[in-house]
C-alpha cells in the first residue's frame, strides 16, 4: 500500500475485532528456533513485520505455512546459523535472534539491524547481558559474530527495562546452565506472552508481569501450541478512532487491564467506558477535552507506542496539551504532519504543545513511521475534505488491513 486516500466527517461506529499483538508475534516467532519442533501459533495478523520474520525463519532452513491466521513453524531442520544481512536489516525487532539462536545453535552471525524511523535504538544492554551469560560477541564491519560454548544463568540488572533486551535475555537463557535472573525487566504484557509460550513448549520461566524475572534453564523442549494476546496499541488507535469522530464503538478481543493508562487518558478527554473482561465500550462526548499532561513511560505507564495517536486527538480538543516522549527522543515526526492539516503544536525537544483547533482540514501528508501514520488516519477520519497519506506502507507494520476494518465501522477510507 502506498497511498490511502481519507474523506472525513464520518463517525467510526459499530463493533471491531482486535488482531493479536504485533510486539507479541515477532518475539514469539524468534522463538519457534527453539524447541527444534513443531509450533503452531495462532492470531497472527497479516502485517509485513511478519513477512520478515517468516523470511527469517526460512533462510535458517525452517519450514513455516500460514493458513489464515494461523501460522506452523517447523524448526526440525534448522541447518544455518547467519541471518542474511538484507533481512536483518529490514527491520529493528529482528535482533530478538541473537538470543534465540544462540541458545538453539550456540553460533549466530547477523548485521546489525537497521536504523530507524524514531531514532537511534541503541542494543548496548542486549550485548552486555548475552556477554554476561558467555557469550563472546565480536562487532564487525556492521556484523555481529557470536559464538558461545555455553550460556550460563547469571544476574543481570538492566540500567533501563528494555523490552527487547528482557525478551533476547529470555530467549538465551532458555538452555542456559543454571537460572538466570533479570532485574529491572521490561513489565509489558507482551513479555508475559513470551514467557506463556516458552512454558508452553517445557521451559521454566517465571516473574513476567514483574520487574525480577527467573529463567530456570532446560535441557531440552517439545511442540507447543499457543495463541498471541490481543494488541493493546491497534485497541487503543480503534479506541481514538471512535473518540475523535464523536461516534460509539465496541472492541472483542482486547484485554482491558493492558490498556489502562490509555483508558484514563481517554475517560480524561471526556469519553464515557465501560468494560467486561474482553470487551470495551467508549462513547465519545460531543465536545472533547484538553488532556493536562500525558507522559510516556515504560508499562504500565502510558506506552510510547500511543503517543502520535493522543496527539491526534488533542489537536482537535478544547484547551492546551501537553505531551512528554521520554522513551524516544525523536518521535515526534507526524507532528509536523498534523500541523500541514491546521494542527497547532509546537514541538521543544522531549515536549509537544498542543492547542486545540475547532477543525482539521484534509491534505497530502507523510507517513515518516508506523504509528505516526496512524495519527494521520485519525486525524484524517475528522478533517474536512480529503486527506491523502503517502507512504502508508508503514502502517502495514503494525496494523491489519486497517483501511478495512475502519471502513466497515463507517469511514470513507480506500487505498491507491
Ligand atoms: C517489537 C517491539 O516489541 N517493539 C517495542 C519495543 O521496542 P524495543 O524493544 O526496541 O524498545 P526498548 O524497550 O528496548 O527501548 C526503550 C529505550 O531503551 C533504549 N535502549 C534499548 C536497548 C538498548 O540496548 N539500549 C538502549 O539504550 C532505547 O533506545 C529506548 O530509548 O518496546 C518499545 C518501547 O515500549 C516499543 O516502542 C516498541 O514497539
Ligand atoms: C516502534 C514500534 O515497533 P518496532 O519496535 O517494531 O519498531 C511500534 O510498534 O510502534
Amino acid at each position: 500500500m502506498s497511498k490511502l486516500v481519507i474523506r472525513g466527517g464520518h463517525k467510526i461506529e459499530g463493533e471491531l475485532k482486535v488482531s493479536g499483538a504485533k510486539n507479541s508475534v515477532l518475539p514469539i516467532l524468534a522463538a519457534t528456533v527453539l524447541n527444534g519442533k513443531l509450533n503452531v501459533i495462532h492470531d497472527i495478523p497479516k502485517l509485513s513485520d511478519v513477512e520478515v520474520m517468516i523470511k527469517i525463519l526460512k533462510s535458517v532452513g525452517c519450514e513455516v505455512t500460514r493458513e489464515n491466521n494461523t501460522i506452523i513453524v517447523d524448526s526440525s531442520k534448522l541447518n544455518n546459523h547467519k541471518i542474511p544481512e538484507e533481512l536483518i536489516r529490514e527491520m529493528r525487532s529482528s535482533i530478538v535472534f541473537l538470543g534465540a539462536m544462540l541458545a538453539r545453535c550456540r553460533e549466530t552471525t547477523m548485521s546489525y539491524p537497521g536504523g530507524c524511523e524514531i531514532g537511534p535504538r541503541p542494543i548496548d544492554l542486549h550485548l552486555k547481558s548475552l556477554r554476561e551469560m558467555g557469550a563472546v560477541i565480536k562487532e564487525k564491519h556492521g556484523f555481529l559474530i557470536c559464538k558461545t560454548e555455553g550460556l550460563k544463568g547469571c544476574e543481570i540488572q538492566l540500567d533501563f527495562p528494555s523490552v527487547g533486551a528482557t525478551e533476547n535475555i529470555m530467549l538465551a537463557a532458555v538452555f542456559a546452565e543454571g537460572t538466570t535472573i533479570i532485574r529491572n525487566a521490561a513489565r509489558e504484557p507482551e513479555i508475559k506472552d513470551l514467557q506463556d509460550f516458552i512454558n508452553a513448549m517445557g521451559g521454566k520461566v517465571s516473574g513476567a508481569g514483574s520487574a525480577t524475572i527467573y529463567i530456570e534453564g532446560v535441557k531440552e523442549l517439545h511442540e507447543v501450541k499457543h495463541t498471541i494476546i490481543p494488541d493493546r496499541i491497534v485497541a487503543g488507535t480503534y479506541l481514538i478512532a471512535a473518540a475523535i469522530t464523536r461516534g460509539e464503538i465496541v472492541l472483542k478481543n482486547v484485554v482491558p487491564e493492558h490498556i489502562q493508562s490509555t483508558i484514563y487518558k481517554l475517560k480524561e478527554a471526556g469519553c464515557r467506558i465501560l468494560y467486561t473482561q474482553d470487551s470495551i465500550k467508549l462513547m465519545a462526548p460531543e465536545k472533547l477535552h484538553a488532556i493536562e499532561s500525558t507522559k510516556t513511560l515504560p508499562y504500565p505507564g502510558f506506552p510510547t507506542d500511543m503517543q502520535s495517536q493522543i496527539m491526534a486527538l488533542m489537536t482537535i480538543s478544547d484547551g492546551t496539551s501537553i505531551i512528554t516522549e521520554n522513551i524516544f527522543e525523536n518521535r515526534y515526526k507526524h507532528a509536523y504532519e498534523l500541523v500541514r492539516m491546521g494542527a497547532n503544536i509546537k514541538v521543544d525537544g522531549r515536549t509537544a504543545i498542543i492547542k486545540g483547533v475547532p477543525k482539521l482540514t484534509g491534505a497530502t501528508v507523510s507517513a515518516n513511521d508506523l504509528r505516526g501514520g496512524a495519527a494521520l488516519i485519525l486525524a484524517g477520519l475528522v478533517a474536512e475534505g480529503t486527506t491523502i497519506i503517502e507512504n502508508a506502507r508503514h502502517i502495514e507494520r503494525g496494523y491489519d488491513h486497517i483501511e478495512e476494518v475502519l471502513k466497515a465501522a463507517g469511514a470513507e477510507i480506500y487505498k491507491l
